[in-house]
């Protein structure tokens, strides 16, 4: 069989793992009247990503279960909850979630680079760090 050539350019490698859960929540900053403002639920998906060095011995950036690990604790805290009861979503939009979950996730060689928050089917928010 041939050898699996290098390629020619330097790559940048991420990797990512969507999580989910169930939660409720309401708005409370919203407009009078403004549906959000009422307790809703919706099945949240959760895609974290990150970037780092291959490994050259696992030929990995870290096992997609570290991820997972790290996101336990999370899921703990927001599966079948109301999110404005957790300490630090107290109004819990998408953006405000995105942030949450990237406060809480780093790794020795890896660096989270982006959070994705799916509300909906069509609804979502990304955050990144910012450069520099
Ligand atoms: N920028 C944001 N806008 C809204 C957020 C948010 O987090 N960030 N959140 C909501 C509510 O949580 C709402 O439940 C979700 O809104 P929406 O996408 O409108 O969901 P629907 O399924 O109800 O969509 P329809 O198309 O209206 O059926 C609102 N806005
Ligand atoms: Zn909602």
């Amino acid at each position: 069989m041939e050898p699996v050539s290098k390629p020619k350019v330097s790559l940048v490698t991420e990797i990512s793992r969507e999580f989910t859960f169930e939660a409720a929540h309401f708005l409370p900053n919203v407009p009078p009247g403004h549906k959000c403002s009422r307790v809703h639920g919706h099945s949240y998906r959760v895609e974290v990503t990150v970037r780092g060095p291959v490994d050259p011995h696992y030929g990995w950036v870290v096992d997609f279960a570290t991820l997972t690990e790290a996101w336990q604790a999370m899921h703990a805290q927001l599966d079948h909850r109301l999110l404005n009861d957790v300490p630090g979503l107290e109004n819990p939009t998408s953006e405000l979630l995105a942030a949450w979950v990237f406060g809480k996730l780093s790794f020795p060689t890896a660096k989270v680079v982006k959070i994705r928050v799916a509300e909906t089917c069509t609804s979502q928010c990304v955050v990144y760090p910012e450069e520099g």
